[in-house]
């Protein structure tokens, strides 16, 4: 059920924050492909907490074990098995809340649904699961790789400090100059301040992650249900916090007319192209060989240090308010992760579209 995704490139995740760790299945990665461990350190240190002073400052350094499913440095074919092990919980941080409801986390929702409260911390609500996501991610990055795709996400809006230009207008080669992973360094300072005065004043704030694939082949996808923009949307709100998704054109587009949306095409080569690409790179649910972009909205994060209204699990009006570690603005560690995702998808759809046609 909801601890899997994906149709041939599978993944299944276990795990919650402050048990002893968490990891990943993967299946359906074709063998042969050859597995960087370095890039696989790399992306987990883009995601890890404590990485930078607006980021939760919960230490853990993610290393991973691959447990199965990799020989002699390429996949085998069969289930690639990774763990990552938690190291630094703090569960007293959470006694005080033990049978209380924090305001829009997943407190509330998770007990009426299981009916037991793992009151360590979120359990499998909290985002220390993405962990295991990203590192799932690389391994699908290496696979897209090696046909030409390449997937990039950054931070275009904190607050509302938004970025005006597209990705094409931007240098995407700094996104990871700055602790934000905002590719505008003027922007990406004022994000910094404004981020770290919201956490000095114990609140937190939302924002926005942009992201760009290329080299995405015409013709993955479905035509009806499972439209890869379909599929995307729901990699991308299946993330924590995730409040919006939108692609290509998106609710912008509402305001143009049909002559001005519509891309028109053009033959270059052996291939058809668009003179623009409103469509998101998506047109009838497949891919048409232009980018794909999208922007993932991201809300500001539930725990905060201030008093709230709440009830505990007994119906009892209390007042809550969070202690510990915690992010006071998401988007500079969903970066990875929305990339993860993607390429989630898009592997997924690389390999189901060997079987369209002959
Ligand atoms: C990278 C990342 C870090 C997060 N860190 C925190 C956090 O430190 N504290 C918190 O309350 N929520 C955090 N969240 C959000 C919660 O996990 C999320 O709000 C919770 O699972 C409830 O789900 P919902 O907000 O999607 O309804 C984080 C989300 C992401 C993507
Ligand atoms: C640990 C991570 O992020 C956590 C995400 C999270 C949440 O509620 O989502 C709450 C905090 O964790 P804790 O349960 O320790 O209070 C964050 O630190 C991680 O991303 O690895």
């Amino acid at each position: 059920m909801g601890n899997s995704f994906g149709k041939i490139f599978k993944i299944s995740t276990f795990g919650e924050s402050h048990g002893l760790g968490l990891g990943v299945v993967i299946e359906g990665c074709p063998a042969g492909l050859e597995i960087d461990e370095a890039f696989i350190v790399q992306e987990m240190q883009r995601r890890k907490p404590g990485q930078s002073k607006i980021t939760t400052q919960r230490k853990e350094e993610d290393e991973f074990k691959i447990l199965s499913g990799v020989f002699e440095g390429k996949s085998t074919g069969t289930p690639i098995g990774m763990v990552i092990m938690n190291t630094d919980q703090k569960s007293k941080d959470y006694g005080h809340i033990a049978d209380k409801f924090r305001p829009s986390h997943a407190d509330f929702t998770y007990f009426e649904k299981y009916g037991i409260r793992d009151y360590r911390g979120g359990g499998r609500s909290s985002a220390r699961e993405t962990a295991a996501r990203v590192a799932a991610g690389a391994i699908a990055k290496m696979m897209l790789k090696h046909y030409g795709i390449s997937i990039q996400a950054y931070v275009s809006q904190v607050g509302s400090l938004a970025l005006e230009q597209s990705y094409q207008e931007l240098d995407l080669s700094k996104t990871e100059d700055s602790i934000v992973r905002c590719p505008d360094p003027q922007k990406a300072e004022e994000m910094i301040s404004l981020i770290d005065e919201v956490r000095k004043s114990r609140d937190t704030i939302g924002g926005i992650v942009s992201c760009v694939a290329t080299g995405v082949p015409a013709g993955l996808g479905e035509p009806v249900f499972d439209r890869l923009h379909a599929e995307l949307g729901k990699a991308m709100l299946s993330i924590n916090a995730v409040k919006g998704f939108e692609y290509g054109s998106g609710f912008e587009g509402v305001k143009m007319r049909g002559s001005e949306h519509n891309d028109a095409f053009y033959q270059e080569g052996d291939r058809v192209r668009t003179r623009t690409n409103h469509s998101g790179g998506i047109q009838g649910g497949i891919s048409n060989g232009e980018d794909i972009y999208f922007k993932v909205a991201f809300k500001p994060v539930a725990t905060i240090m201030i008093d709230q209204e709440s009830v505990n699990e007994g119906g009892d009006s209390v007042t809550v308010s969070g202690k510990g570690r915690h992010d006071p603005c998401v988007v500079p560690r969903a970066v990875p992760i929305v990339e993860a995702m993607a390429a989630l998808v898009l592997a997924d759809y690389l390999l189901i579209s060997r079987t369209n046609k002959l």
